[in-house]
């Protein structure tokens, strides 16, 4: 059979990570793929991603070569895939999911708790700088953007030359475990932080494999069982869930939102916790739901997607003034 074409942004972790997910495809299909690299408008303007929309700025030029016939399947960060569909394509599947916490890399070895007085921590994510405010208001956060292992070079370390604003100038940084773990740089990690103290962003740690829809909205037949046997029906449940809390609310990937879902395969429980909060950690609201669902049922998702709604309108007053464009910093 013929060979498939995957498009990919051109960085490290997402050349790394459409590999592995396109080496999968490829197994399953009994086809080969080829890698098809695409230059987003988030890898060439560096402004910070609340200045330049956050929401799609890495994505826009994958749609569009799907659109085009460039590639036939394009693989994501769920996290940076805009929680709106997009016409003429389908999200075809999700992978299962990485470690979906936050990671602090410390200088020294440090812990959230154990970082000293006033420390400076680089993130460019509200809802990361939020959640830092609210466990330790005596942090300093600055906005810093980046590739991974740019913004590692940020950490302070003995023996580092220290380059104002460039390289060891902070005390920590905070980036996705399932980056650092795909990338193969968990020895920076000083600690995992737990969803209780760091809620991650909605689909974090999820990849998700975009293509074009048929007619009806269906994935063209020539993909439909490779991707179908890809797709992880708990990762699927969990993260609807999550994307529909900001479909509701009408963020963005930059909100300062957290929300994170967990499917038990056995129960059948989904269990979904959200935050929304003020960048400067002076203010959050929380919302939880569960609901019991069989992932057999064919409308299991339209379930998970009534959950994340029902979750979301709990905050929609509560958190109105905390979604607006200027709860953000930079
Ligand atoms: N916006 C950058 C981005 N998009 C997805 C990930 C992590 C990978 C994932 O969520 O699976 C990252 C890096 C980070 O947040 O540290």
């Amino acid at each position: 059979m013929a060979s498939f074409r995957v498009g990919t942004r051109g960085s490290a972790l997402a050349t790394t990570q459409t590999g592995m997910a396109a080496r999968a495809l490829s197994e399953l299909g009994g086809r080969d793929h080829e890698i098809v690299l695409i230059k987003t408008e988030g890898d060439v303007n560096m402004a910070p991603l609340t200045k330049i929309g956050g929401t799609g700025v890495f994505v826009a030029a994958l749609r569009q070569a799907l659109l085009d016939n460039t590639c036939d399947v394009a693989v994501h960060s769920l996290k940076d895939l805009p929680a709106a569909g997009y016409p003429g394509l389908v999200i075809g599947a999700y992978s299962v999911r990485e470690d979906v916490r936050d990671a602090l890399c410390a200088a020294d070895g440090h812990t959230l708790a154990t970082l000293p007085e006033g420390a400076v921590i680089g993130t460019g994510s509200p809802r990361r700088a939020a959640q830092l405010k609210l466990a330790r208001p005596d942090l300093n956060i600055v906005g810093i953007r980046g590739n991974v292992d740019t913004r590692l070079g940020r950490v302070r370390r003995e023996g580092r030359e220290v380059i104002e604003g460039k390289q060891g100038d902070l005390d920590a940084v905070v980036l996705a475990a399932s980056g650092l773990i795909r990338l193969g740089r968990e020895e920076f990690v000083t600690e995992y932080l737990d969803p209780s103290v760091m809620l991650p962003a909605p689909g974090q740690g999820a990849l998700a494999i975009e293509a074009r829809a048929t007619a009806d909205g269906a994935v063209e037949e020539e993909l439909a069982s490779m991707l179908a046997g890809y797709d992880h029906l708990p990762t699927r449940l969990a993260v609807v869930a999550e994307r529909s809390v900001l479909r509701t609310l009408a963020a963005g990937c930059a909100a300062p939102i957290g929300g994170y879902a967990t499917y038990n395969e056995d129960s059948g429980e989904l269990k979904l916790d959200v935050i929304v909060a003020n960048v400067d950690g002076s203010e959050h609201v929380t919302a939880s739901g569960q609901i019991t669902v069989d992932h057999n049922e064919t409308d299991a998702e339209a379930s998970a997607d009534a959950l994340g709604a029902s979750v979301a309108e709990e905050l929609r007053h509560s958190a109105a003034h905390l979604i607006t464009r200027e709860n953000h910093f930079g």
